[in-house]
């Protein structure tokens, strides 16, 4: 197991968001996140990265992460790619990559391979790229390190359907060399990447296991993610 959580708690503004989250991320493929909306899924990766005071044990390749500061989780091959993209909108999309270079090897191989559209695009400020090329970007940038884990909050989302299955594409490549946490609503996507999920309900680990499992599970589907399993087919 690249990653194994236990009892993980955290508490934010008073409340107590994560009461015990306990899963493990194994060493090759994808393992969904899943979950309604505010059950503490974003948290649960700030909590991994350090981002967020929290309580119990992480394990990241083996040695405790909790308590260890962001910038050596990432040193050591914890690559985050957050929610919002946080690309720089004033910066080309040459100068954000750069930007983000930590070795001194970087695989601008393996970004312009995936992302031959960056390359033509080097030049452009990243602010003016779509939500999808943002994306891109920010993928990018994660991959140009070496990394043992990836974290990845909701990249598909408010993408266009084209869009979606393009990120999902570049991601099932991506999983071929590194395994991968993924946040991610579009059960589509889950269904096309994920080999396991993990479903968090009120802070909790509600149901962990294979993702076709759990998919292929109506009643599961719809008690704990509140939707149909038709949804995710489409
Ligand atoms: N800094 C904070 N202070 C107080 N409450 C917070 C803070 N950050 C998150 N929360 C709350 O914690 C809960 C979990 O948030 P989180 O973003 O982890 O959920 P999520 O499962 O990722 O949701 P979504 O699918 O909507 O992104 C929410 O109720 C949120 O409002």
């Amino acid at each position: 197991m690249i990653l194994k959580i236990n009892d993980l708690s955290v508490r934010l503004g008073g409340s107590h968001i994560l009461q015990g989250v306990a899963f493990d991320v194994a060493e090759t493929g994808v393992t969904a996140l899943l979950g309604r909306n505010g059950v503490g899924k974003t948290t649960t990766l700030r909590a991994v990265l350090g981002e967020v005071p929290a309580t119990g044990e992480v394990l990241f390749d083996g040695r405790p992460a909790l308590g260890r500061a962001t910038h050596r989780l990432v040193r050591d091959g914890l690559g985050y790619v957050p929610e919002d993209r946080c690309v720089f909108a004033g910066l080309t999309v040459a100068e954000n990559l750069r930007l983000a270079v930590r070795v001194p090897s970087p695989d601008f191989d393996l970004v312009f391979d995936l992302f031959p559209e960056l390359r033509q695009r080097a030049g452009q400020r990243a602010g003016t790229l779509s939500g999808g090329q943002q994306q891109m970007v920010a993928i990018a940038r994660v991959l140009l390190n070496p990394n043992r884990l990836l974290l990845v909050d909701e990249p598909t989302k408010g993408l266009a359907p084209a869009v979606v299955t393009a990120v999902a594409a570049v991601l099932e490549r991506v999983a071929t060399r590194v395994p991968i946490l993924l946040v991610e609503q579009n059960l589509a996507v889950v269904r096309r990447l994920a080999t396991d999920a993990v479903v968090l309900e009120a802070g909790r680990t509600a149901w962990r296991g294979r993702a076709a499992d759990l998919l292929s599970d109506a009643d599961a589907t719809r008690s704990l993610l509140g939707v149909g399993t038709t949804a995710g087919r489409h």
